[in-house]
């Protein structure tokens, strides 16, 4: 049996109770790759936002991580949140630390417990995106290639079984952005679902996935033509 880590049905995702899009149904399996595409202002990141409780889903259905949307408390957001990783424009690293730190302050707000433990997980995590050793450094010290990986290994320090990134190589040249894939595609591979939404179309053709567009209120999926 396959295992959803995303179920929508028929939802709306609104913004400020604007629908910007209308009866979304699809489903993310654990371990798929999946972009997400559509002209700007199409609803990619509203959508995303709605995955991970940043605006209310208000019509229809929707469960991720075993977490349902419709019902889900504020007491329960940051549970639903310690579940997935979330790399986003909105969600950049603190200037005024070290690396370390940055991640440091994730792991103490997700309830992790002894210096030890944390240390070691954040070794482990930077050795993940290729970075072991930058961890005393400011991030502003960093080309924005490292900080991204930085956002990344921040966005795998509780495991994700979700990643959700908005425009993860956005403003990053070819061969730096090819770095940031292959290091999505290690991600995946090693059991985490991506939803990555992009302007990128060169990226899509060189690392073939299934796509989601955003069209006109809707949710287009290469899966179902
Ligand atoms: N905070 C907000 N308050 C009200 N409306 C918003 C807000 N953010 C976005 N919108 C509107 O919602 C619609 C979808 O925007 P959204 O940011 O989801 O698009 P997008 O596809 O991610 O665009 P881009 O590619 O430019 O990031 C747009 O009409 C936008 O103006």
């Amino acid at each position: 049996m396959t295992e959803l880590v995303v179920e929508l049905r028929d939802a709306t995702i609104t913004q400020e109770e604007r629908a910007v899009l209308e009866r979304v149904s699809f489903g993310l399996e654990k371990s798929e790759f999946v972009y997400l595409v559509g002209r700007t202002g199409a609803g990619k990141s509203s959508l995303l936002k709605t995955l991970y409780a940043d605006l209310p889903l208000l019509v229809g259905t929707g469960e991720v991580a075993g977490y349902d949307l419709a019902r889900l408390g504020a007491g329960k957001v940051p549970y639903l949140r310690r579940r997935l990783g979330i790399v986003f424009q909105d969600f950049q690293l603190l200037s005024d630390r070290t690396v370390a730190e940055n991640l440091l302050f994730v792991l103490n707000a997700t309830g992790w417990r002894g210096k030890a433990r944390k240390q070691q997980r954040i070794s482990e995590v930077l050795m993940q995106v290729g970075l072991s050793g930058v961890g005393g450094r400011m991030p502003h010290r960093l080309s924005g290639g490292e900080q991204q990986r930085v956002v990344i290994a921040r966005a795998l320090l509780n495991e994700p079984i979700l990643l959700l990134a908005d425009e993860p190589t956005g403003n990053l040249d070819p061969e730096v952005s090819a770095g940031i894939m292959d290091l999505f595609g290690q991600i995946n591979n090693a059991g985490t679902a991506i939803l990555m939404a992009t302007h990128n179309f060169q990226l899509l053709e060189k690392y073939p996935h299934r796509v989601l567009t955003c069209k006109d209120g809707q949710l287009l999926d290469s899966a179902r033509p």
